[in-house]
């Protein structure tokens, strides 16, 4: 399980092999999108057709989940006429998973062939013109962990996934963010969806005020406890990604407001604005082969 003389003592590429030659074993179908789910956005994986769902306990080497509103499955099936897979829960730092574990569902879809990630989460609002409810649609990250050296790709590089030194200055596809951006002005959702900053603090708990307002000042337009490890990881192994945060609360800035930001305030957005987010991702997976260099099928 462990490789040899890997100071990180977490994953080797045979282990990455043995899980990702288990789901071939088991499942005909051959994903060319994933779909990570984030708190509460679960529902995602509905929708598809000729469903294959593997637990996270029964796949060898993967984490479960241990954070409520999260299912611990992953779903294998057809959406839009595209093979796609889900996964239904996502893995975080605060459960005391190590980054490689965290970030391993990602170097398993590239190993069975997965070209395009959309990598979903909940996140607080930090800019004013931000409210609950509302989607963003991320355009760049700073990954705040990773400057502390909680970094998915420290450790020695395996050539076979990527570079030593890989560049995230474009982590989010441009044409996948046009893309999206178009589709939700047909859907009439251009009131609510914007492109902004996503930070990711290792949570778990939620910032304090000076914490959130220095956050806003660094440039940060949303802040929540995911997605930068796997969208590194992703832009690692060259997958394209497209990152997509529903806005389930705005982050206190003032110590004169009183609400206090708690998880099922989270869960309960999610739940609220889930229809909407499911019609916009089913929407941007049915036109995504409109993208250049994108074989969705
Ligand atoms: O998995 P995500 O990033 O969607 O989950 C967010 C961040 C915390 O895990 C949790 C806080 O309510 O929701
Ligand atoms: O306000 C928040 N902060 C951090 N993570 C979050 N996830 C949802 N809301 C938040």
């Amino acid at each position: 399980m462990h490789a040899k003389g890997n100071p990180c003592s977490c994953c080797s590429f045979d282990d990455y092999k043995c899980t990702a030659e288990w789901l071939l074993n088991k499942t005909r179908h051959r994903p060319k999108i994933a779909v990570i789910c984030g708190s509460g956005l679960g529902l995602l994986a509905d929708s598809v057709s000729n469903k294959q769902t593997f637990r996270y306990e029964d796949i060898p080497n993967f984490p479960v989940s241990t954070v409520p509103g999260h299912e611990g499955c992953l779903v294998f099936g057809d959406l839009k006429e595209k093979s796609c897979v889900f996964m239904q829960s996502r893995f975080h730092l605060y459960e005391g998973y190590s980054l490689c574990k965290v970030t391993f569902p990602v170097r398993i879809f590239k190993l069975l062939g997965v070209e395009t990630i959309i990598v979903t989460n909940a996140s607080g609002g930090l800019c004013k013109d931000i409210k609950a409810g509302d989607i963003m649609i991320i355009k760049d990250h700073i990954n705040l962990p990773g400057f502390a050296g909680q970094h998915p790709l420290c450790g020695p590089n395996d050539e076979r996934f990527g570079i030593r030194f890989p560049c995230m200055s474009d982590a989010y596809n441009k044409d996948l963010r046009k893309l999206a951006l178009d589709i939700s002005q047909q859907l009439g959702y251009s009131d609510f969806v914007r492109e902004g900053v996503y930070c990711m603090v290792s949570g778990p708990n939620f910032e304090t005020i000076a914490e959130a307002r220095m956050l806003h000042i660094l440039g940060s337009d949303s802040v929540g406890m995911s997605t930068i490890p796997e969208v590194t990881v992703a832009k690692h192994c060259d997958l394209r990604v497209l990152g997509l945060s529903l806005i389930t609360n705005k982050v206190s800035l003032d110590y004169s407001r009183e609400e206090k930001v708690n998880h099922e305030e989270v869960l309960e957005m999610c739940k609220m604005r889930a229809e909407m987010f499911q019609n916009l991702v089913n929407t941007i997976i049915a036109k995504c082969d409109q993208v250049d260099g994108i074989n969705s099928n």
